[in-house]
């Protein structure tokens, strides 16, 4: 089949019926289903955008093995220029959402390609994995599936591993082999647009133990597989708040939900990794499953930061501020970090790495240095806009408000900006940025830049480790040269 458009997207929705739990209740048409109406329809664009004269050549290929057209997610990069093909994507994709959707198909499309090209690593434990996921991924590129995925176990006692929780499933693991395929049972988070899609794989960031193995797993099923529940999050809004009110909120809110498994059973077919915590723990660092999908999370965090800054520069402007000295220097910082972000991304493709296997890596360092800094960057860019912002932020009116004849001129007069912007410029602006700064979905937006990638702490002390592990010192050796002369020149002293 190769590209489907947003309408056999929502067909292919239509035809499944996962166990959703929404506020205590089971969702039975996700379709129509307020709080997921508005985002389908955004992923649904995605998919039409790859039917597009406009767009298709920048976000699609020609498939060698199959001659069908397919998105650049499934393009296995072997020259700087596929790289630059995925790139091209994952902007246009990103600037689709203004960056605010991170787990788009794109997203775990990437690390189902990269998995199915490094099968040299499963071959290493069971060559039967690797055919597997291989054929996983052929069968996704070629019904063009999206999917949604847990890698983390659920926040119960961090301080054990999964084999020390109270209930050896609370963590999902394996409960026995059958001839059909395994049994699974147990939780694994944070499955963000779980319900809106059509497949679910699982996998680990590393850390397990031994003692773990039967949690050590990857496997994938369809996300309405018989005894596989999702339980969603509260919803931050309702899907009823009007676009004029909630411009960002109404339009682009990812659900996340922990997914519960009652024993599923497995085919052995969609078995990528098993009882092997080894490959568990080496998967993630060794087969570009890490560095592929942070090329797209670099590309669309670089144009979720650049709107939050287009953001509070409009916002500065409208209410006259942006003469200021201290608002200038923070409306700079912003404009800085936008561009570190750009830089860094421009060295992660130009400088990339060739695996031996010959597939075409953005430059790790960059990547990671990017993963160290968004976390940070993101919430300072939502800090500005709140404080540039100040008390207009929480004073805004609603659409219905100005829709009442009877305020209308009040409204009109007390909530026009400098001169130049009407009432009604600078209301929508305001609620656009506090869409990002102050609703719930705005946090949530915040905490996903903080916590999508890992812990940004263990990150950067990993990053650090690998850097030590690797750096000779060898100008502070060149330095000290002058000092070691001093010392040699020194008689010893007596004992
Ligand atoms: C909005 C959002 C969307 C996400 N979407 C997805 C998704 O689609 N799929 C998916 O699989 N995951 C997703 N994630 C999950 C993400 O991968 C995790 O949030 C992240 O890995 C951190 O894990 P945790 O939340 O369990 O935090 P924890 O690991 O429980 O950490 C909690 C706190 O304890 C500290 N801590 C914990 N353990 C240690 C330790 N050993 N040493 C030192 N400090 C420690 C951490 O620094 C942190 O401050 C998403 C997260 C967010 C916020
Ligand atoms: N955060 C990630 C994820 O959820 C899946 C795969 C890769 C990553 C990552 O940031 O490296």
């Amino acid at each position: 089949m190769g590209i489907r458009t947003g309408t056999q997207y929502i067909e292919g929705l239509k035809s499944r019926s996962p166990e959703i739990w929404l506020e205590g209740r089971r969702v039975t048409d996700v379709i129509n289903e307020p709080v997921f109406k508005q985002p389908i329809e955004e992923i649904a664009k995605l998919y039409d955008m790859q039917h597009d004269p406009k767009y298709q050549d920048a976000i699609t290929h020609i498939c060698e093995e199959t001659g069908e057209r397919v998105n650049n997610a499934f393009l296995h990069p072997t020259t700087y220029e596929q790289l630059m093909a995925r790139s091209q994507l994952f902007e246009i994709y990103a600037r689709s959402t203004f960056g605010l959707m991170g787990r788009t198909p794109d997203f775990l499309n990437v690390v189902v390609t990269g998995m199915a090209h490094n099968g040299w690593f499963l071959d290493q434990y069971n060559p039967e994995w690797s055919v597997n996921i291989r054929n996983y991924y052929n069968y996704i590129r070629d019904n063009d599936l999206f999917l949604t995925h847990a890698i983390i176990n659920p926040q119960n006692d961090r301080s054990k591993n999964s084999h020390g929780q109270k209930d050896m499933f609370t963590h999902l693991g394996a409960v026995e082999e059958t001839p059909e395929g395994l049994i699974v049972r147990g939780a694994k988070m944070l499955a963000t647009l779980a319900p809106i899609t059509d497949e679910v794989i699982i996998y680990s960031f590393p850390g397990f133990a031994p003692g773990d193995e039967r949690y050590a797993l990857a496997f994938a099923v369809p996300v309405d597989t018989p005894g596989l529940k999702l339980l969603c999050r509260e919803p931050m809004q309702d899907g009823k708040r009007s676009q004029f009110d909630h411009p960002l909120a109404s339009r682009f809110e990812e659900m996340d939900a922990l997914l519960v498994f009652n024993d599923v059973l497995v085919p052995w077919d969609r078995v990528f990794l098993y009882n092997n915590v080894e490959a568990a723990n080496l998967l993630y660092p060794k087969t570009g499953i890490a560095q592929q999908p942070a090329h797209q999370s670099g590309v669309r965090g670089y144009v979720k930061l650049a709107f939050a800054t287009e953001v509070a520069c409009k916002l500065a402007d409208s209410i006259g501020v942006d003469g200021y000295l201290n608002v200038q220097n923070d409306l700079g910082e912003l404009v800085q970090n936008v561009e570190v972000i750009r830089s860094l991304l421009r060295v992660a493709e130009y400088e990339y790495e060739t695996t031996a296997s010959g597939e075409v890596m953005p430059n790790a360092a960059a990547l990671e240095t990017i993963r160290g800094m968004l976390p940070k960057m993101y919430p300072r860019a939502i800090e500005v806009i709140q404080i540039i912002g100040a008390g207009g932020l929480l004073m805004s009116p609603t659409g219905n408000d100005f829709n009442a004849p009877e305020i209308r001129s009040e409204i009109d007069k007390y909530y026009l900006g400098r001169d130049g912007v009407d009432s009604l410029e600078r209301v929508k602006l305001f609620k656009l940025a506090w869409d990002l700064c102050g609703e719930a979905f705005g946090q949530r937006l915040v905490q996903y830049e903080r916590y999508y990638t890992g812990d940004p702490i263990r990150k950067r002390a990993i990053f650090y480790n690998g850097y030590k592990r690797k750096a000779t010192f060898s100008m502070v050796d060149e330095a000290l040269s002058v000092t070691n002369q001093f010392v040699k020149d020194q008689p010893k002293l007596a004992k």
